[in-house]
Formats: structure tokens, C-alpha cells, sequence
């Protein structure tokens, strides 16, 4: 299938008081009404005006209080403390738009089944078939024990419920028939009911049995968002994600990753085309590379210290304060690591130590500043030319944007990078229809044909 024309842009929202970027409230030109809809309206309008697939929330279900197991330094700092549940502003996005994606994150581990199947499903009706969901099995303590449980599951454990957790969800999503609604008034019929199936699943986590409440949606069921990084993170991701996030150092890292992840696509008997493979980036333009320059100084100088020890004791489920800045970590402390365990490894390796310091956690990772994904920074041109070279050459299907301040980076972007990539031919001009699904030309979905065989 030709991909031209076809690269996917996404944006990466946060339902809070700063973006990706911790430090991106501090930045003079972040507006400061994000508790209000007209916030997240203005930027649905943006990219909806740029021809955005879609707007994603990512989501956390605590504020990043490990950091010496207190939320004191997260909330003075604005650490990304505010975190509004992302439903309801999709919603307030969606009526202010025709045809943004809108996707948002529940967890596999705190919620139940029926409950993010129903919620979805509503807001896929609601939306006129534009939404996604990004499952994610969650990262901490901290989501746990606000979900009212004493500590996080284990890794490996947490995808083999998710697994399971997925099957009941789409047995739930595929459980009416498109034509089972016939609304006769005159036989008193209103949906036949040998096209509505009960769901009776009986497995090692659940057992739910019982009808679902929500009719099949306008795209079939909504669209599968994911982003596993470990071994078993990748192995969940190709088999129920249709949209794949990741982070990638480089462009030769990026295509042997894509190479990999479409292969085992293939190999579980998907399409491999009908999964997108998309890497979170930063972009910083300017009219000129110095331009660029001097805006990227202004927005890395909002970073500090701080923001980074907090972030990746909130990721690692570790608290960095325990330990002094030189002092390495144990073999069994990297074994214990619960939460990201890809950050983990890559400090491993980009450090070059067996047991790295607190020190190099921070500086390799790049968590909480602008390193902390892929950036596309200088002229429109440049950027339009990075990015065109990663979709041509198979490193991606598309980007996932982080913004550097809101709305601004993205405002930048549409104004200024996406008529460039239009120009190339690799961006669309037009919606190619009023779906997520369309817009992705992803082709609606048979009722259970997720199902393979084992
Ligand atoms: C672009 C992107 C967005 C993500 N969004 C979330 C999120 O909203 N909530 C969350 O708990 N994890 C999120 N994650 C983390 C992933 O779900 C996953 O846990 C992580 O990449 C580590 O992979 P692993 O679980 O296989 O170890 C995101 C990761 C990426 C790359």
C-alpha cells in the first residue's frame, strides 16, 4: 500500500497545568486557563485547522509525589500535579470540532472492563466515531494506592491481565450487531435480540458475565492506542494497538524498532499496515536556525533540577531522593524496577555503566526537560525535510507532537511545518473522512476479528 500522503500527526496533550514539559507553565506565552474548556477548545481548533489526526491525553492516575515520598517540591514546582480526568474535556473538544481524533488513557490495572468499554463506546457515539483509547497498565505506587490498593503489580503480570482485560473489552464493543437496532414502532420491535450477545467470560483475572449497554459504534469500535517499550510491553502493543507510540533516540534506532514491531505484527497474523508506528517528538521552529536557537535556550532554560528527580522517581516507582547524586544503583534496585523499565535500560546502555548513579539516570534520560523525546528544531524546512526522511525511510508512520509551551508549539507547527510537509506530499491537505478511523485509513472492523487463532 503506498503511504504517500499518509503520515500521521498526533497531538500529545496533558489534561493539566503544564504539557509533556514540566517546565513549559513557566514559559511566558503558555495560557493559563486550563481548567476551562476554551483551553482545550482553542487547541482542538488549531489542529483541526492543521489537519491533526488526532489529539491524545496521556493520563496518570497520582501526582509525581515519590520524590521523597512527598508531593511537597512536585506541587510548588508545578511538576505535572493537575490531572483532570481526560473524558470530559474530549468531549468539550469534540463539540467544538468535525473531524480531530480524540483519544485519551485508561488504565487496564484501575479500571474495570465494563466500565472503559461503556465510557468509550458513549464517547465514540457522542463523537460521531472519532475516538481512541490508549491502554496503558500504568507506572506506580501512587496510582495504586489512590485506586485504593496497597502497591503496583508486577510488570510481566500487569500485561497478562491486561490481555484478558482487552478480550472482554472488545467481546463488550462487538457484542451488538450494526443492524440489531430496528426501532419499529408498528411490530413493537425495537432491537433484535439474537443480535445482541450476552457475554459470558469466565478467565485467570475476570468473570464478567452480562449484556453490554452501549450499541456497536459508527467506527465499529473505537480506536487502539498503545505504547509498551519492554519486551512484553511490544509483544501487548502488536497484538491490540492500531496506533503505536514510541520514543526513539535516531533515525537507524527508529527503523530497526519499525522493522521489528511490523514484523511481529505480521507474524500474529495482523496487517502490518493497519498499524501505525508513530515516535514522540518536540519541535521548536523559528523563521531561522538562529531564531530557532535562541527560542529553544528560552525553553530549556525553564527546566529545573528538581523536575527531572521528581519525573523519573514518578516513571521508575523509585524514589531518587533515597540515594545522593554519585551514589549507583544496585543490581537487585535495577532488577526491582517496576514502573518504565525501558528508561531503566536505556541509562544502562547510553551511560555505559552496569550500575549507574542517580547522576546518570538524570543526564541520559533527559527526564524533565526537552531531551526526554526526539527533537525536530531549526526552519520549517528542516524540520519538514527530518521529518519527511524518517517517514520515507521507514522509521515511522507518523509523530506523536509534545508541546514545549501551550498552545503555542502548536500553533507554530500548523502555521509553519505543515504546509511544508503538504508541499512534499507526505501530509494530507484534506480529512479524508469524518471518522478516526477514515482519517487513519484504517478500515472498519469485523465484529471479532481480533479474535486468532492461538
Ligand atoms: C507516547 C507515549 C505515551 C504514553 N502515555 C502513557 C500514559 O498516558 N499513561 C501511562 O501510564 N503510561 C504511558 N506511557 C507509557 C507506556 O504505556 C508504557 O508503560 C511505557 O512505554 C513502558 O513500556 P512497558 O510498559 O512495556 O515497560 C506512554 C508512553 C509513550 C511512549
Amino acid at each position: 500500500m503506498s503511504r504517500r500522503g499518509e503520515m500521521a500527526l498526533i497531538a500529545f496533550l496533558q489534561a493539566q497545568n503544564c504539557s509533556n514539559y514540566a517546565g513549559s507553565w513557566r514559559h511566558p506565552e503558555t495560557m493559563q486557563d486550563y481548567l476551562k474548556p476554551q483551553y482545550y477548545q482553542r487547541i482542538a481548533r488549531i489542529l483541526e485547522d492543521g489537519r491533526f489526526h488526532m489529539a491524545f491525553f496521556d493520563d496518570r492516575l497520582a501526582m509525581p509525589d515519590i520524590l521523597g515520598r512527598d508531593h511537597a517540591e512536585a506541587v510548588r514546582n508545578g511538576i505535572r500535579v493537575v490531572k483532570m480526568d481526560p473524558v470530559s474535556i474530549l468531549s468539550a473538544m469534540g463539540y467544538a470540532t468535525e473531524k480531530l481524533g480524540l483519544g485519551a488513557t485508561y488504565s487496564t490495572t484501575y479500571y474495570e472492563p465494563f466500565h472503559i468499554a461503556r465510557v468509550f463506546a458513549t464517547l465514540d457515539h457522542m463523537l460521531g466515531g472519532r475516538v481512541a483509547w490508549n491502554v496503558v497498565t500504568s507506572l506506580n505506587d501512587s496510582e495504586a494506592r489512590n485506586m485504593g490498593r496497597s502497591e503496583h503489580p508486577e510488570h510481566d503480570l500487569r500485561y497478562d491481565r491486561a490481555d484478558e482485560f482487552m478480550e472482554i473489552v472488545l467481546s463488550l464493543w462487538d457484542s451488538w450487531d450494526d443492524d440489531a437496532i430496528k426501532n419499529d414502532r408498528e411490530t413493537g420491535l425495537f432491537a433484535d435480540p439474537t443480535k445482541v450477545r450476552r457475554l459470558k467470560h469466565h478467565g485467570r483475572w475476570y468473570d464478567v458475565e452480562g449484556t453490554f449497554t452501549v450499541p456497536r459504534t459508527p467506527q465499529g469500535r473505537p480506536v487502539l492506542l498503545q505504547a509498551g517499550q519492554s519486551g512484553r510491553g511490544k509483544t501487548f502493543a502488536a497484538n491490540w494497538g492500531e496506533l503505536i507510540f514510541i520514543t526513539q533516540r535516531n533515525i537507524e534506532a527508529a527503523r530497526a524498532n519499525y522493522r521489528e514491531f511490523k514484523e511481529s505484527i505480521a507474524a500474529l497474523g495482523r496487517n502490518p499496515d493497519e498499524v501505525k508506528v508513530c515516535p514522540a517528538i518536540y519541535s521548536i521552529i523559528g523563521t531561522s536556525e538562529d531564531e530557532a536557537a535562541e527560542k529553544k535556550a528560552q525553553i530549556e532554560a525553564l527546566a529545573k533540577p528538581v523536575d527531572g528527580l521528581a519525573l523519573l522517581s514518578e516513571v521508575l516507582n523509585y524514589d531518587f531522593a533515597s540515594k545522593a547524586m554519585d551514589e549507583p544503583f544496585t543490581d537487585e534496585e535495577l532488577a526491582g524496577i517496576k514502573g518504565l523499565q525501558g528508561i531503566r535500560d536505556r541509562v544502562v546502555q547510553g551511560s555505559g555503566k552496569k550500575n549507574p548513579t542517580v547522576a546518570d539516570f538524570v543526564e541520559v534520560s533527559g527526564r524533565g526537560t526537552i531531551r526526554d523525546f526526539t527533537g525536530f528544531h531549526g526552519t520549517p524546512k528542516k524540520i519538514a525535510d527530518e521529518m519527511t526522511e524518517w517517514f520515507e525511510t521507514d522509521a515511522c508512520d507518523g509523530f506523536v507532537l509534545a508541546a514545549t509551551h501551550m498552545p503555542g508549539a502548536y500553533e507554530d507547527f500548523v502555521r509553519l511545518v505543515v504546509p511544508e510537509l503538504q508541499r512534499r506530499g507526505v501530509f494530507r491537505k484534506e480529512f479524508a473522512g469524518t471518522t478516526l478511523r477514515e482519517n487513519l485509513r484504517l478500515p472498519r472492523p469485523r465484529p471479532f476479528d481480533w479474535k486468532r487463532p492461538a
